[in-house]
């Protein structure tokens, strides 16, 4: 939902008009993420069947519905008994008179008058010369057994009537979900998933086998769906395009490409330049929506766009180049579904350079990099069309634009398949101070 729309939220964004160029300086790497956070609002909480709320985040407290255990049962096989023995054994009912005993079950509902189980093991029946049966202690029963409330599980033990069990905000585990049921509820108030389309372009883009000359083979299409799950959203489906105008129009539009509910989100790949070919700004403006952010102060990634649908919807525009489509996304698109999904904005780290990045002016250079003893160390094969270096990334650089010298402490992210980085370090380490090139 658009923040705009909520006249409560009191987040504005700015809007750019979509379909002309914008002649506007960049945001900054860290202006676009917050921006992207920012623009957005949580999706209403929504009610799910137990079996469903298993990895979401909890809107309203589970409380427990009647007292836990709601009756006072058998914690062991055996009889429960009133009084000492031996005891005259009686039959089913919903009171124990003194002097007498009665068979029970685990989780058996204790008689009115029964002040403790004698388990199954410590006990044996006789029966008298009237064939009158008692139940009478044998050696394995210790001194003074049952003691009394022995073998009970008092009602109310665990929890009392509307007790919260599970506070909102929780993100629900299995043992959660098992809570609830023990508790009576059927079903959840739940912060529901983003759901996003994908929209592939490209008519050069082929999906299986070694390329051609002039042809590239989709790298998005085999894991973005994952990658989207991992990033708290629910994938919806995708589509893939060629390079005309009508097709993208169509897509965006969403009727007949992304049929059933409407994604929340729709993330297209390619088609952010400025080539006959790309139509992203032209396809948005068609559809009355406005740019929220058009080009960051970055590289790789710079053409990256997030617009605003009249319907509420968004789109993220992922550059072609594959290197640029990632940190375009882990850049807007992981803050936007955060805030979708009720999410905080994961935190940038500071970790320490293991070396020097040269300035480069007015822009964040974002760089797949790996932690090795609480150092970050910059990858190779980090140009925007190359995927060598983020494949074995443990997480990204954001070099400023003044750029890094080695020991100094440079800000990183995670990457939505790794953790964030262990050490945040402000560290001497002053080693070597080799420079590094893409
Ligand atoms: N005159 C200018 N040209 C370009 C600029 C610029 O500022 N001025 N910026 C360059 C940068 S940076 C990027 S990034 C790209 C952005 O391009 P688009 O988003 O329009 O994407 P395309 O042109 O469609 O494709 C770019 C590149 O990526 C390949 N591609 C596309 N889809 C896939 C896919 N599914 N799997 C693998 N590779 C894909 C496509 O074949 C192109 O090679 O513009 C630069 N140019
Ligand atoms: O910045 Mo582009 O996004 O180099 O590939």
């Amino acid at each position: 939902m658009l923040a705009q729309e909520i006249t409560t939220s009191g987040r504005t964004s700015g809007l750019l008009p979509a379909g002309r160029p914008s002649g506007h300086l960049s945001p900054t790497w860290h202006e676009a993420r917050q921006l992207a956070f920012d623009c957005a609002v949580p999706l209403p909480p929504v009610d799910v069947p137990l079996s469903s709320a298993i990895g979401h985040t909890l809107t309203r407290d589970v409380t427990a519905l009647q007292a836990l255990p709601h009756y006072n049962s058998s914690a062991m096989d055996g009889w429960a008994v009133n009084g000492s023995g031996p005891w005259a054994m009686t039959d089913p009912g919903p009171s124990l008179s003194p002097g007498h005993a009665r068979v029970i079950a685990t989780g058996g509902l204790v008689p009115a008058g029964a002040q403790s189980i004698l388990r199954k093991e410590n006990g044996e029946i006789r029966q008298d010369a009237d064939g009158r049966r008692f139940l009478e202690l044998n050696d394995n029963a210790k001194d003074g057994e049952p003691g009394p409330g022995q073998h009970i599980r008092p009602a109310g033990e665990e929890a009392v009537p509307g007790e919260v069990l599970i506070p909102a905000g929780t993100t629900l585990n299995p043992g959660h979900i098992a809570l609830a049921a023990v508790a009576g509820h059927d079903s959840l108030q739940v912060q529901p998933r983003p759901m996003v389309g994908i929209v592939l372009t490209g008519s050069e883009v082929v999906t299986a086998g070694v390329p051609a000359p002039g042809q590239v083979r989709d790298t998005f299409g085999p894991q973005l769906d994952t990658v989207v799950a991992m990033l708290g959203a629910t994938p919806a489906g995708s589509v893939r395009i060629g390079d005309s105008y009508a097709e993208w129009l169509a897509a965006l539009g969403g009727s007949a490409a992304l049929p059933g509910r409407m994604p929340e989100v729709t993330i297209t790949t390619g088609g952010t330049g400025c080539s006959g070919t790309d139509h992203f700004r032209a396809a948005v403006a068609a559809l009355g929506g406005e740019l929220l952010l058009d080009g960051i102060a970055m590289r790789p990634g710079h053409p990256a766009v997030l617009a605003g649908l009249p319907d509420g919807r968004f789109v993220v525009g992922l550059p072609g180049n594959p290197l640029a489509a990632m940190m375009a996304l882990i850049t807007i698109g992981a803050p936007l579904l955060a805030a979708l999904g009720g999410r905080p904005l994961t935190p940038v780290s500071q970790v320490t350079s293991a070396a020097d990045i040269e300035p480069s002016l007015g822009r964040t250079r974002l760089i797949p990099c790996n932690f090795i003893e609480g150092l970050a160390f910059p990858a190779a094969h980090t140009a925007p069309g190359m995927m060598r270096g983020l494949a074995w990334a443990d997480g990204v650089m954001a070099v400023p634009p003044g750029g890094v010298q080695s020991g100094e402490p440079v800000p990183v992210i995670p990457l939505p398949w790794t953790q964030p980085a262990a050490a945040v370090v402000p560290s001497t380490y002053r080693a070597r101070s080799t420079a590094w090139h893409a």
